[in-house]
């Protein structure tokens, strides 16, 4: 099954043409990883998919449903869950209440003020949060306060929470940007965990290659808003058009 499909993308600003008629698929399972010199237009793709920015021209569909015309939150209430990039933790919560929240904002499609006094009467919610927690590594530190756990278990909770709304799909924008190198790795061998165990289909920009090679069974290759080469780790790495468009940017 696609999960994410774009179909002649394209986003001006201006006379500028940062995302340019890119059509891209994300089968379920897949891990697939966007990269490209610094302006290639990733940041702005990824606006478009979850409905930041209105696209100039073409079609995103999403579980084989367009979804121009929805809200951000919208998308995500449809199963995209992004991670990293916003602050999703309730620091004077516990690891499992955080972990519940996202579940059970994922099944009511919003926030509930009132909802972890009535938690007992969701047992299926805190079953999916224990299962998740259990899948990133802190289930044994569940009735920790959030804001006391350290740097790489508050990475690992953040995962968790994104997870927790059992997204169709996990957008990673850079997740191991400020990590030292022992977060970087345990981090990506989390996430390279959680997919095998949930068969994650993710989509990560991110500007490390040895991560994107690690971590990644497709790459699609962004160069001034076109797709210039996709293909495995293997086959992305040999292509001269992959090589030039670095060159290039490392020149400018
Ligand atoms: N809101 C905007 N208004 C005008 N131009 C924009 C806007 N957002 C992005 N751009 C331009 O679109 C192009 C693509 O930018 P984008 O941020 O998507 O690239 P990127 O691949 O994410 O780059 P980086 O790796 O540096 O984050 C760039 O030339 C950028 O200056």
């Amino acid at each position: 099954m696609t999960v994410l499909q774009t179909d002649g993308l394209t986003k001006r600003f201006g006379g500028l043409t940062a995302v340019d008629e890119v059509d891209m698929s994300i089968d379920k399972g897949e891990g697939v990883s966007l990269i490209g010199p610094n302006g290639a237009g990733k940041s702005t793709f990824i606006n478009l998919v979850t409905r930041r920015l209105e696209p100039s021209e073409g079609d995103i569909q999403f579980n084989e449903q367009s979804i121009l015309g929805l809200d951000p939150h919208e998308v995500v209430q449809r199963g995209m869950s992004k991670s990293f990039q916003t602050a999703s933790i309730f620091p004077d919560l516990s690891v499992e209440e955080n972990a519940i929240i996202a579940a059970l904002a994922a099944e009511h499609g919003s926030f509930r003020f009132n909802f972890l006094r009535h938690r007992n009467a969701y047992p299926e919610v805190t079953r999916v949060a224990d299962e998740v927690l259990e899948s990133v590594g802190l289930y044994e530190q569940r009735n920790a306060t959030a804001k006391n756990l350290d740097y790489g278990n508050k990475r690992r909770l953040e995962i968790g929470i994104a997870l927790a709304a059992e997204p169709d799909m996990l957008l990673m924008d850079e997740p191991t940007a400020g990590m030292s190198p022992e977060e970087t790795e345990s981090t990506v061998e989390l996430i390279k965990e959680v997919k095998e165990e949930l068969d994650l289909t993710f989509l990560l920009v991110e500007h490390d290659m040895e991560i994107v090679f690690d971590i990644s069974d497709r790459i699609v290759v962004l160069n001034r808003g076109q797709v210039i080469a996709q293909g495995t780790p293997a086959e992305v790495q040999d292509d001269p058009a992959v090589q030039d468009a670095y060159l290039g940017g490392a020149e400018e």
